[in-house]
């Protein structure tokens, strides 16, 4: 297949319609296997869970001290005699006489027709009978957890597709659960193209640049749930990119490949895409990223995303049209991505027809109002920027600055503290 610039594919995309394209590139689902509760970090679960128990089990203490009945005529007891002391674990008998408390620990279950905790703070003890301190205090059913609280028996603990992180695997725990039902982590094989582009750890050339794509997207992809395959660097050569993206459609769900899509005379991505399976669209009005190789490969179709060479564009393109496929992929809702809104500290350049995103860091001042400015230069080559941001600024197409004081739109970023 030859391109043409009459093809539909030669038309620029807004951002929008990319992403609507793009996801939908995903359509079989993946399978599902079942992994030790351990290992499950960051999956997603492919059932919904139904709690086969309450949790707690019991009703039980909310801190140390004693449990009783708190009746209307509790306020004319003077002083209760203790019949005992109950721990975490254990269970009592039988049920309490009206002028009876009994010693309990944080989390054990109340003893029978007891609805009261009291601190042990509160409490003076002489010859087994307790003192109360200031009993006007004390409330009916205070320090008090009721069985099922958290989640009752038969109740949706977590719907199906929900991602499971340290939340959710305490949760799954807190059921009883050693075991969980998930959908395969999808596999993504990544190249990096180009005959300046050098494996780090091997000598520089004089001409040469070190891989930096294919490291940022191992780690996006993992971020995002999914498989990395690193296959390594492919040559400026039709036919080598040719063979190894037959190759890779055997093996992924996902193809992604860095540079080689604009319009240069080694610029070899999108025909190769073309002559192993369909190439979609490459034009998209964002920034950085117009150039972005989308269609798929082989008989199989599998979904085929060529990001430009410019590592922030790299990044800004996965976060904002590939992340939500590989969430697709992965059988999750999409929802929009966070947004939040912030006043601009300063100018903002920006370019009409297209969105631009900037690398941005955020605050909120003391009154809770939150503002934001660039990291500085934003060439798309300065992965610098990407390491100092704490959000991509997104300028609509329309706007041609920001003045500042004027409100604009972040996606804040995902980091670790
Ligand atoms: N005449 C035009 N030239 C360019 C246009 C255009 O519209 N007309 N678009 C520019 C834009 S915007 C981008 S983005 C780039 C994208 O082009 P490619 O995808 O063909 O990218 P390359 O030329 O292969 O590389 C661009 C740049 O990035 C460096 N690079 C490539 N791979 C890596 C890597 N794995 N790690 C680190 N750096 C990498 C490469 O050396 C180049 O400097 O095209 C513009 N040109
Ligand atoms: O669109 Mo390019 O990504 O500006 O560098």
């Amino acid at each position: 297949m030859t391109l043409s610039c009459f093809d539909l594919g030669e038309r620029m995309l807004t951002v929008d319609e990319a992403r609507e394209a793009i996801l939908a590139l995903a359509v079989s689902s993946l399978a599902h296997e079942t992994l030790p509760l351990c290992e499950a970090h960051g999956r997603v679960l492919a059932e919904s869970v139904v709690s086969p128990i309450d949790v707690p089990g019991n009703t039980n203490a909310a801190m140390d001290g004693i449990a009783l009945q708190w009746s209307s005529e509790a306020t004319s007891i003077s002083s209760w005699r203790r019949v005992g002391q109950l721990f975490a674990g254990q269970q009592y008998p039988s049920p309490l006489a009206a002028d009876e408390c009994l010693g309990i620990t944080t989390g054990a279950p109340m003893p029978p027709g007891a609805d009261t905790v009291i601190m042990i703070e509160q409490l003076e003890e002489h010859d087994g009978r307790v003192v109360i301190d200031r009993p006007e205090t004390v409330k009916r059913g205070q320090h008090v957890r009721q069985a099922g609280e958290d989640i009752a028996r038969g109740q949706l603990a977590l719907a199906a597709g929900t991602r499971i992180l340290a939340a959710e695997l305490g949760l799954l725990a807190s059921l009883g659960f050693d075991r969980v039902r998930v959908i395969r982590r999808p596999r993504v094989a990544l190249f990096s193209t180009g005959n300046e582009v050098t494996a780090p750890g091997t000598p520089l050339p004089p001409a040469g640049i070190y891989d930096a794509n294919r490291f940022t997207l191992q780690g996006l992809v993992a971020e995002h749930g999914g498989e990395p395959i690193d296959l390594g660097i492919l040559p400026d050569d039709q036919d080598v990119l040719v063979d190894a993206l037959e190759k890779a459609a055997d093996q992924a769900d996902l193809i992604i490949t860095s540079g080689g899509v604009s319009v240069g005379e080694a610029d070899f991505t999108r025909t190769a895409l073309a002559e192993v399976g369909e190439l979609d669209f490459w034009r998209i009005a964002i920034r950085p990223g117009r150039p972005l190789a989308c269609g798929t490969l082989g008989a199989q179709r599998v979904p085929f995303l060529g990001l430009p060479g410019n590592p922030v564009a790299v990044m800004v393109t996965f976060l904002e049209l590939v992340a939500p496929l590989l969430s697709r992929l992965q059988g999750r809702d999409i929802t929009p991505l966070p947004i939040l809104s912030a006043l601009a500290e300063h100018d903002m350049k920006s370019r009409v027809g297209r969105v631009d995103y900037l690398r941005g860091i955020y605050r909120c001042d003391d009154k809770g109002q939150l503002s934001v400015r660039s990291t500085g230069a934003q060439g798309s080559g300065i992965l610098s920027s990407m390491v100092m941001a704490n959000c991509l600024i997104e300028i609509s197409a329309d706007r041609k600055s920001v003045t500042p004081g004027e409100a604009v739109t972040l996606h804040p970023l995902y980091r670790l503290p």
